[in-house]
């Protein structure tokens, strides 16, 4: 097999850099050391959401680099995520200045619907409202106005690029059929135990390029739905034996091989490296098939706070 591409072409014209650094979960000072050693040894495409609650820190790091001549914006490559509070339609619009605002970024590469099941908009601020019960409030809104207004947001040129995330295929088809700027991405869950097959051939056909999220299998998050470790799988650690490199890279290169992004997450100097060296080997045809053998339809992430919404999860894939 040979080696993987560096950059997709997305549908709206644009190029995302496969290779995406996740900050889920970092912040402040962490952060900006090692959203800083990223940028330093070449990453270019940087993951974010309002909901993290950091785009403050990176916007920070991104203008220091730009400023010091050691980063030129059109070379960078900004995602950010609409939050479930704000899928109205002028909420939506709000939320994706704010998040410029925060990232002091004059426009935003890609824009996401995060999760399509919606929360009540408190008109506060809070990002996880909560009923007296301390159960989260749910809310449903009418998806194709937030994407009419994430077109707004293209047609303006503040946004590049839309798309969805943790969205089904039916989910996607509604969108599909109301859009005049089609999705360009759609980022998921995938890894060796959640595979995605049936999505990827659905955003094969339509041009969208899939971004996997938790490529790793999110170890470092406490709350993940299961225990299992795709770190630790035999199959994945024997692989990598054979191939001379660590199970994270066995794991990425997996993906990055199928030609998705992948977005992945590390505050250490160490693995930040070596999670780069993922391109210019491949794992073989044989171990393919034996890591295709491993998926057995486990999320790491459960939104067990979102399984009541109408919109939750509405078919299998
Ligand atoms: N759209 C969505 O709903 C979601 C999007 N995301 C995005 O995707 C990103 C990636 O997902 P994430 O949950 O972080 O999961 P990952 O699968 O990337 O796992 C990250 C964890 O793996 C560890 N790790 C990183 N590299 C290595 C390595 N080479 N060897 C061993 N361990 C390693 C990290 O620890 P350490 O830091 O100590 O290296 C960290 O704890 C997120 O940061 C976020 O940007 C994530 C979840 C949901
Ligand atoms: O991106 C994400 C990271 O994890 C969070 C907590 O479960 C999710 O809300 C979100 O989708």
């Amino acid at each position: 097999m040979a080696s993987a591409a560096r950059y997709l072409a997305l549908n709206s014209g644009v190029k995302i850099p496969v290779l995406g650094f996740g900050t889920y979960m970092l912040k402040g000072d962490a952060l900006k050391s090692a959203l800083d050693y990223a940028l330093f040894i070449g990453y270019r495409h940087i993951d974010t959401a309002l909901s993290y609650e950091n785009e403050a820190a990176i916007g920070d790091v991104i203008s220091d680099r730009i400023r010091s001549g050691k980063l030129s914006r059109k070379d960078l490559f900004v995602t950010t995520k609409v939050p479930p509070v704000y899928l109205a339609y002028h909420a939506a619009i709000d939320s994706a200045k704010m998040s410029q605002e925060n990232l002091k970024l004059r426009y935003l590469d890609l824009l996401l619907i995060h999760q399509p099941w919606g929360l009540v908009n408190k008109g506060d601020g809070t990002l996880r409202p909560t009923d007296s019960k301390g159960k989260r409030e749910l809310a449903v809104y009418d998806l194709t106005e937030t994407w009419h207004a994430f077109e707004s947001l293209v047609n303006r040129g503040l946004v590049n690029s839309i798309g969805l995330s943790n969205f089904t295929a039916r989910q996607i088809e509604r969108i599909w059929k109301c859009a005049t700027v089609k999705p360009s991405n759609l980022q998921l869950e995938c890894h060796v135990y959640l595979q995605q097959w049936e999505l990827e051939k659905y955003c094969s056909d339509k041009h969208i390029v899939m971004s996997a999220y938790a490529p790793l299998g999110a170890p470092g998050n406490s709350q993940r739905s299961s225990s299992e470790q795709p770190l630790k799988d035999p199959v994945v650690c024997r692989i990598a034996k054979e191939c001379g490199k660590s199970p994270a890279q066995i794991l990425l290169n997996f993906l990055v091989q199928r030609k998705m992004a992948v977005i992945t997450k590390s505050g250490n100097h160490d693995r930040i490296k070596q999670n780069l060296d993922v391109f210019d080997w491949s794992i073989t045809t044989q171990h393919k098939k034996k890591i295709q053998q491993l998926d057995k339809n486990i999320r790491f992430f459960g939104f067990e706070w979102a399984v009541s919404h109408p919109e939750f999860y509405d078919e299998p894939f």
